[in-house]
């Protein structure tokens, strides 16, 4: 590290050099005496401006600027699951050891324990051609997680020598490779990478399977596919981070990455507190075992927030590297365009549309086309899906942030506030939401869940749109005036509403529920719809009908049959049945 400049001023989080340096763009800097982590973001042959990751109070004109001649850049090896980093992978618990509960500024620690040994098993052998991406050695990193080591992109070569299976730091070296140009390179168990470049991948596939969430609003009538994209819009406390945490424990992802953006501290101490107490549905351990945790609460330094959704997604990108399917959350990416807002306000740059940059369409590309399911460097298949909340101003979605998202995402799951007054929950409105991964995920539907899952699907929409035109005339005139066929379609509208779409997250058998049951659920209420549709078309009342006990029986589906128990849902299609046989026996 060499001192090559020194500060002219101070602004905040935002730092100037005056004159000609050698700095790089985006290149990973120390600022001040106290060695503060900074980056470089814009340079001309008059002055550089640097990004600093930590409070700067107390720094002084004349301190030193040191260069790296990195790039911003996060370590990756094992250590990184079960663990809670800040916006710039600095992780949380060890600098509590050091320095207490608050981050003082000079703390200077290690982004994964380097001293821990490792057990590893080496798979590859003396001779073996390698290029990146090739797994050179497995790690058990937690209870649930085979941690891949991996050749890092760009190097190729022939391994001339590796290390006896054993115990081994990240940082001592496994293999070494003869790279083409006859130079020798040690491959320890870690490797860097810029935040902000996209991990090299061989190819990017249309994503065809989809992330199941356990949420029925989701799975059922707006999924995601693993590799996709989803926003969460909603307003002041409309359910964003529920709906997160439930898609983070639930999901039938590999790996979690959590990044708490801007929100409460107690925000994160909860998500840390539940998913170390609850179990992985798929492995049994510990949900933290599967689970890492960015947190750059609304107390830490701005510039760390809007580093954290990279540093983010390229851990998730080094995970799906390996193989695996990740899920990263981000709660919430309002939070994070407040914290470009006031980098910029404070580069005096010309400010936009509610005094964003011009440049938020841009950055927020950079984070979601980072998502896919891709077929890796080592031909391995791995997916990003990465899901957003965003949070507007009085639930205002025509703002900036909820429009430019909208423009890069294929789900969009609105919360409606006046559902969330009802107390629906989830909030997410089936009227504004939609999901692009319909069509490409109904072959899936049909040959893995059931022959009718779409088409079902498909008539549930039916419903509840036709019953949204109808409740504008029951608004205008009252319910008594419509036709029965209407009125049956209100009611199973409410059945399909409280039945079905609400979901209690506080529930035990209610809060996680496998497709299967929903189809099998969807099955139940269209059936009860095809049947009071043909008592009906036979002159039968709809006053008639709504005597029997049926609807509510069908409502509470969710609670009396649990989700293991599947085989009594046919039940429930032999008691319409013979509601339906009932009515025709005491009114033909
Ligand atoms: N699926 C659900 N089941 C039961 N209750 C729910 C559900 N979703 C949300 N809630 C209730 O709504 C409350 C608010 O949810 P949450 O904190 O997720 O909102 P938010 O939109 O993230 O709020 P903020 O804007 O403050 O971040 C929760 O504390 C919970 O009581």
């Amino acid at each position: 590290m060499k001192q090559i400049a020194t500060i002219y001023g101070i602004n905040g989080p935002i730092v100037y050099v005056k004159g000609k340096t050698t700095f790089q763009m985006s290149e990973m800097v120390y600022v001040g005496n106290s060695k503060l982590v900074g980056e470089i973001i814009s340079l001309n042959n008059d002055m550089t401006t640097i990004q600093v990751y930590e409070e700067t109070s107390g720094m002084k004109p004349g301190e030193p600027v040191y260069s790296t001649g990195e790039q911003m850049s996060v370590k990756l090896g094992p250590g990184i699951l079960n663990n809670i980093f800040d916006g710039i992978e600095r992780p949380l618990k060890t600098i509590e050891e050091q320095v207490g509960q608050y981050i003082t500024k000079t703390v200077q620690v290690e982004p994964l324990d380097t001293e821990r040994k490792w057990p590893v098993h080496v798979t590859v052998q003396v001779g073996q051609e390698v290029m990146g991406g090739t797994i050179i050695a497995e790690v058990q990193e937690t209870k649930t997680i085979v941690h891949k080591s991996m050749i890092p992109p760009h190097i190729e070569g022939k391994v001339v020598e590796v290390v006896p299976d054993g115990e081994y730091t990240i940082t001592e070296p496994i293999v070494k490779v003869k790279q083409l140009d006859d130079t020798i390179i040690d491959i320890p168990l870690a490797q860097k990478w810029p935040i902000r470049i996209p991990r090299p991948v061989r190819r990017r596939h249309e994503g065809s399977v989809p992330l199941i969430t356990g949420q029925r609003i989701i799975d059922t009538l707006f999924p995601i596919t693993k590799g996709g994209t989803a926003a969460i819009p909603g307003g002041f406390g409309t359910g964003k981070t529920m709906m997160q945490h439930q898609i983070a424990k639930y999901s039938d992802a590999d790996i979690i990455v959590y990044i708490g953006c801007g929100e409460r501290g107690n925000e994160m101490t909860e998500v840390l507190e539940d998913f170390s107490e609850l179990e992985d549905p798929k492995s049994g351990n510990s949900l933290m075992e599967r689970t890492v945790l960015i947190a750059n609460t609304s107390n830490m330094p701005v510039a760390a927030r809007e580093a954290s959704i990279y540093t983010g997604i390229t851990l998730a990108e080094y995970y799906r590297d390996m193989g695996y399917d990740v899920a990263i959350m981000a709660d919430s990416t309002s939070r994070w365009a407040e914290a470009l807002r006031e980098l910029s306000g404070r580069l005096e740059e010309m400010p936009a549309e509610e005094g964003f940059p011009a440049y938020l369409a841009s950055r927020l590309a950079t984070f979601y086309e980072r998502a896919g399911l891709m077929q890796n460097l080592n031909e391995t298949e791995g997916s990003v899906s990465v899901i957003g909340a965003v949070s507007p101003q009085g639930g205002d979605f025509s703002e900036p942030v909820t429009q430019n998202t909208k423009r890069f995402v294929r789900c969009f799951w609105g919360l409606d506030r006046g559902l969330a007054n009802e107390r629906h929950y989830p909030a997410v409105s089936w009227l504004n939401s939609y999901s692009l991964y319909v069509d490409d995920l109904s072959p899936w539907y049909r040959d893995h869940v059931s022959p009718d899952f779409i088409n079902n699907r498909r008539q549930i929409m039916e419903i509840l749109h036709q019953e949204s035109s109808l409740m504008d005339i029951v608004k205008l005139i009252g319910s008594d005036v419509l036709p029965d066929d209407q009125k049956l379609t209100i009611e199973i509208a409410r059945v399909i509403r409280l039945g079905y779409l609400q979901q209690d997250a506080f529930h035990q058998e209610d809060t996680n529920v496998p497709l299967a049951k929903q189809a099998k659920m969807m099955e139940v209420i269209l059936h009860l719809y095809r049947q009071c549709r043909e008592l009906i078309s036979m002159g039968m009342p709809m006053s008639l009908l709504l005597e029997s006990p049926i609807f509510s029986k069908i409502v509470t589906i969710k609670y009396d049959v649990r989700n293991d128990q599947l085989e009594l849902l046919d039940q429930y299609i032999e008691e319409i049945d013979q509601f339906y046989n009932h009515i025709m026996a005491t009114n033909a």
